[in-house]
């Protein structure tokens, strides 16, 4: 082992002197076969792993995770680099196995796993329009409606006192709300398939955010050949209702010279109307479907919400404050009520900040550089934004729960060093749903009731992940 060690120092000290004038990162020893995987043990989350490296070697570590080569980049300065002012060197993504099996066998067909290319670019445009509807447009005000029917229909599933599962009451309300905005679908909450679809969803949910020494070390995926092969029959089955109960007859009769009425109709055009680049119907499906899968990122992160506010009520009864403040208890509140509710709005954020979900990693397209030291073409690129999100540099008291951290003079401020949606080419194509239903949902539960704990049942919240397991965290409500 000291061999070793002495050999790769000696071997990292002679390739810091660049000919080129850039740097090498520097990095840690590291083991035969594993490389530095095992320094991302013992954390609850492999970011702050991240963090602590960042402390010990500098802002960019250079680390050999099993196969794969990768750098850590921390830093503000650093990470915006990366995404934005170079965004175009670091738009591609991991080619790992596990995503290529996960969508048919091509990551390509994924909106979020993909390498950057003409068809993403394609697949993003399209999706502007109904991803971030603007304020005082036809597509906002049918979403403000939506999203106000789906908490009235939620809350009315609440019985007061009751130990109540929340999640698959949200999830499903979330997932009609998504259904109705992109492609005019509404179903009810007893129909068997569209329950099944919504766990369906938030299984595979589940699974792609999870992080498996097996994309790093390929010969260990037959251990999870039985999960995958689990993953893709339900992606099977997600298929088959989106094709059957969600298009039905659309892709046929679907006027293509008329102004589409919903995303759907946008992609139905794209694939018939022969636009370029124009998209297979098959990518247009994985599109839809990736987009309608959002619903469980939504669903996931309001259950987190009302976890943390369990253990915060006066948190609550601030927002509840605001709530008969500014809509009082003749109206529900709705999404058109957020630039007069910056708390309400604030406490998603601060919800977002806590959980520290990680930016999905990129992929160097060609060789670069980040703070002057070299990436080559092909190192994955793990952005800490955990350290953004929770380092005590940049935010007083990190560890609590403190909205008003993100309100100054009565406005919703948003950091500069708060990037939890990422940035550039690549950002988040959800990140104004997530504000939009969560604040419409939140608004209305907090209207309606008060959250409550239920007898033996611990509030901590997983942090660096969105996902939660099935059968998580159940409340009580007190009804207003
Ligand atoms: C709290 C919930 C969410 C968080 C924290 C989150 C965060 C992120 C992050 C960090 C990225 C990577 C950005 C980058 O590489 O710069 C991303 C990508 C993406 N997100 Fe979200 N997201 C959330 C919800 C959603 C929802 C609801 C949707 C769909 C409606 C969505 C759609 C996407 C898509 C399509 C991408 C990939 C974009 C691309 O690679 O071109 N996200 N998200």
């Amino acid at each position: 082992w000291v061999a070793y060690e002495i050999y790769s120092q000696n071997k990292r000290r002679s390739k810091e002197i660049a000919v080129d004038g850039l740097l090498e990162p520097p990095t840690p020893v590291r083991i035969p076969i594993i490389g530095h995987l095992h320094l991302m043990g013992g954390y609850e989350v492999p970011y702050q792993a991240f963090s602590f490296l960042g402390k010990k070697y500098g802002d960019i570590v250079k680390l050999q995770l099993g196969n794969v080569k990768c750098v850590v980049v921390n830093g503000q300065k650093n990470i915006k680099e990366a995404l934005v002012t170079k965004g175009h060197h670091f738009d591609s993504r991991p080619n790992f196995q596990r995503y290529q099996q996960l969508f048919s066998g091509n990551k390509e067909n994924s909106l979020a796993f993909c390498d950057w290319s003409d068809t993403q670019k394609t697949r993003r445009d399209m999706l502007k329009a109904h991803t971030f509807p603007r304020a005082f447009t036809n597509n906002f005000s049918s979403l403000e409606s939506l999203i106000s029917s789906g908490t009235r229909s939620a809350t009315s599933e609440i019985k007061p006192g009751e130990v109540t599962h929340l999640k698959p009451i949200i999830l499903k309300h979330c997932a009609n709300i998504f259904l109705s905005h992109f492609c005019s679908k509404h179903f009810s909450t007893t129909d068997e398939n569209f329950s099944e679809m919504v766990e369906n969803f938030d299984e595979i949910f589940y699974e792609v955010n999870q992080g498996y020494a097996a994309d790093f070390l390929p010969f260990l995926m037959p251990f999870h050949r039985k999960n995958l092969e689990r993953m893709n029959l339900l992606a099977h089955k997600i298929r088959r209702f989106v094709e059957d109960e969600v298009v039905e007859d659309r892709f046929d009769d679907l006027d293509v010279e008329s102004e589409p009425n919903d995303y759907l109709e946008s992609l139905i055009r794209n694939v018939r109307g022969g636009e370029t680049p124009s998209l297979p119907w098959d990518t247009a499906l994985f599109a839809l479907e990736d987009i309608l899968g959002g619903h469980s990122a939504v669903g996931n992160f309001l259950v987190k919400v009302f976890a943390f506010l369990v253990n915060e009520p006066d948190v609550q009864r601030k927002i509840q404050k605001e709530i008969d403040e500014v809509v009082g208890g003749d109206r529900e509140v709705t999404i058109g009520d957020r630039p007069r509710m910056p708390y309400t709005e604030a406490t998603v954020y601060e919800a977002i900040r806590l959980i520290a979900s990680p930016i999905v990693p990129r992929v160097a397209n060609q060789d670069s550089s980040i703070d002057g030291y070299r990436i080559e073409n092909g190192t994955v690129l793990f952005l800490n934004n955990y350290d953004l999100s929770m380092s005590d540099q940049l935010w007083e008291q990190p560890g609590k729960f403190l909205p008003e951290r993100f309100v100054k003079e009565g406005r919703l401020i948003k950091p500069e060093h708060f990037l939890p949606f990422g940035g550039g080419r690549r950002s988040c194509m959800g990140y104004k749903m997530v504000q939009l239903v969560a604040f419409g949902i939140l608004g209305g539960f907090l209207q309606n009731f008060t959250v409550l704990p239920v007898d033996n049942e611990t509030y901590r919240v997983p942090i660096g992940s969105l996902a939660l397991t099935k059968d998580t965290f159940k409340f009580r409500f007190a009804r207003r």
